[in-house]
């Protein structure tokens, strides 16, 4: 298993007080596009813990709670649940994992979504994967699923399709913008997929490893700092 990719670019620049925060990578993708299938080898491989969004809700369903029944029918409608309850679940979930790697999968599904995670955690993603893929192969897929889901049925299928474009593209669109995105040819066997989404978590790990830009910048301003503390306490510090 190759572990690493401790890309945490929420670490507090503070010098040694440094509060270290998870690591998040959203997943994202039209329904039935593969982040599931994707992100069991993912978790696999580099060592991440896995949350669906989707699976979280259908679990809120599943324990009676009481925000189980309107869940449900927004579910089953296509819509997407407040951010309120979606961000609270993910929320718990994470901190009751003891990792600090996550793969978020199926979230942020829409603006509201993305803005609401940052401001109640404070994390903003490392990257995003995101998994391209044809709505007629997504469609043949999520109808091949046969997990017994509510939402699997076709007419429940068109209205995710249709969400899936007005309101979680323009998501991906706004993280390509910053450049976070790594975009995926969904549209292959799973093996040819995943060797793609290997080669983005290795190329990761590769730039954060000890001799990588990162670490050689850091590494630098420690060695000014201690230089100018030396020039101090011998009393020769003049140009500093
Ligand atoms: N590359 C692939 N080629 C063919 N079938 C695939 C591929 N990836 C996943 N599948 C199958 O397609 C179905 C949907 O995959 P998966 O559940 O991973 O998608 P998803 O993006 O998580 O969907 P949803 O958004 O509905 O949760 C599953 O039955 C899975 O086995
Ligand atoms: N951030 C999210 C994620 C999911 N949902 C709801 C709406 C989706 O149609 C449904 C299934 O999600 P999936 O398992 O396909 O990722 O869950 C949501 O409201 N908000
Ligand atoms: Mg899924």
């Amino acid at each position: 298993m190759e572990t690493d990719v401790g890309v945490s670019t929420s670490e507090e620049a503070n010098g040694s007080a440094a509060k270290k925060k998870p690591t998040v990578v959203f997943v994202l993708g039209g329904p039935g596009s593969g982040k599931g299938t994707q992100c069991a080898y993912i978790v696999e491989h580099f060592g991440f813990t896995h949350f669906s969004a989707g699976d979280l809700l259908r679990g809120e369903i599943d324990s009676g709670s009481e925000n189980g029944l309107m869940i449900k029918s927004m579910m089953n409608e296509g819509k997407i649940v407040p951010s309120e309850v979606t961000v609270k679940l993910l929320q718990k979930a994470m901190e009751e994992s003891g990792n600090e790697k996550f793969l978020i999968d199926g979230f942020p599904r829409n603006d509201e979504n993305r803005a609401a995670f940052a401001a109640v955690t404070g994390i903003e993603p490392a990257f995003v994967l995101f998994f391209d893929c044809p709505e007629e192969e997504m469609e043949r897929r999520i109808l091949n699923r046969n997990q017994g889901r509510d939402d699997d049925n076709i007419e429940t299928i068109r209205k995710r399709f249709k969400v899936f474009l007005q309101s979680s593209l323009p998501v991906v669109q706004y993280y390509e913008s910053i450049g976070k995105v790594h975009k995926i040819d969904a549209a292959r066997p799973v093996e040819e997929v995943f060797e793609s989404v290997k080669a983005v978590f290795t190329s990761i790990n590769e730039k954060v490893k000890p001799h990588g830009r990162v670490q050689q910048k850091s590494t630098l301003l420690k060695l000014q700092l201690k230089w100018k503390m030396s020039f101090l306490r011998n009393g020769v510090c003049k140009g500093y």
